[in-house]
């Protein structure tokens, strides 16, 4: 009794710097809330959570066509959503997955990041920022059920993850391309890839731009488990559950201590990291990088 009552002191003392950090999400817009058995589900246009209070667990769908791009408008009701089921007590595990089919999320918005003042930029890269350290330091479970195809930044998001599971599928491949783009993947980015597979293979995976098919991805360790395409939601639930098993103040706290000197890197420069990112991002070179590779996206279609 007195351990578990020491655990969560010492829990929320650790989390409480982040804690504060964290509060100011950018562009909040209010949710509306439904639900009548007690528990709240949360509507937004973008994201759709489904929970199932029994097993405390919520099934967060993003659902933002045609391909999930992480637009500020995403995001930031990503981050809503996030808080509202960090906030309730009867939640302590989320399983992320994808309402569009084919693609777990095709990265950043690119049309945020092309042809917008350097303020926008600020604010956009500020709401990346977020929700790298929201999903990465979040005391629930969180477990990435990937089905579909997941670059750059919907990788990103994946490696946030306490789990992920892949569905076999050839077309979904998952990795940090940015390379590929003539872009730099941030340190963080590569700091998150670093802790998951390790530095040689980061090394290799960033420089070459890879994206992994599945056996790879497994292989080299970008995901946890590949299934068949029509068990990636059933195996999320049955990991879940086993993780869930842990008692959460010692699994809470074992996750900040991991990730904890990862997190504190961008912590301690997130604005100069801003800055950096909105020079490199405003330089001509890269604006018509980033405006060729757009139109090349909208030229294969027709
Ligand atoms: C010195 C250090 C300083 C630090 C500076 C750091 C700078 C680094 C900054 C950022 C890191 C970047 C991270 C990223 O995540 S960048 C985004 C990377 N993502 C991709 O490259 C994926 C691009 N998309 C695709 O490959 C495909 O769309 C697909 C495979 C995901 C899906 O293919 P398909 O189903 O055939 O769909 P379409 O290609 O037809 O696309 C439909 C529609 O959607 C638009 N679109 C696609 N991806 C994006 C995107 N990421 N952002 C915005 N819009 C996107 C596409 O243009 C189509 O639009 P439409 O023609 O108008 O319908």
């Amino acid at each position: 009794m007195a351990l578990a009552v020491g655990m969560r002191v010492l829990t929320r003392a650790l989390l409480r710097p982040w804690a504060r950090g964290l509060r100011a999400a950018p562009g909040r817009t209010g949710p509306a809330a439904g639900g009548g058995d007690g528990v709240r589900c949360f509507r937004s246009p973008r994201v759709l959570v489904e929970p199932d209070p029994a097993a405390g667990v919520a099934v967060v769908k993003m659902r933002n066509p045609p391909v999930n791009s992480l637009s500020l408008e995403f995001l930031t009701e990503l981050l809503i959503s996030l808080e509202k089921l960090e906030n309730d007590k009867t939640f302590h595990g989320i399983i992320i997955t994808s309402d569009c089919p084919g693609i777990f999320s095709a990265g950043l918005d690119l049309t945020e990041m092309c042809g917008r003042d350097p303020e926008h930029y600020a604010e956009y890269w500020k709401a990346v920022q977020e929700m790298w350290l929201r999903f990465y330091l979040s005391n629930l479970v969180v477990i990435a059920a990937i089905n579909g195809i997941s670059p750059a930044g919907g990788c990103l998001l994946s490696l946030t993850c306490d789990y992920r599971v892949l569905a076999n599928n050839p077309k979904y491949a998952i990795g940090l391309n940015e390379t590929l783009l003539g872009i730099v993947a941030p340190f963080w980015f590569k700091d998150t890839l670093v802790n998951t597979i390790g530095h040689r293979s980061a090394e290799r995976a960033l420089q070459l731009g890879l994206l992994f098919p599945p056996a790879e991805a497994l292989r080299v360790g970008v995901v946890d488990q590949v299934v068949p395409e029509d068990q990636v939601q059933s195996t999320a639930r049955s990991v879940m559950a086993q993780w869930l098993d842990i008692p959460d103040h010692a699994r809470q706290l074992t996750k900040i201590l991991m990730r904890k000197p990862t997190a504190d890197r961008l912590l301690t420069e997130r604005d100069a990291d801003i800055e950096n990112f909105v020079r490199f991002i405003c330089k001509d070179s890269i604006q018509k990088s980033l405006h060729a590779y757009l139109e090349k996206l909208k030229q294969k279609k027709g």
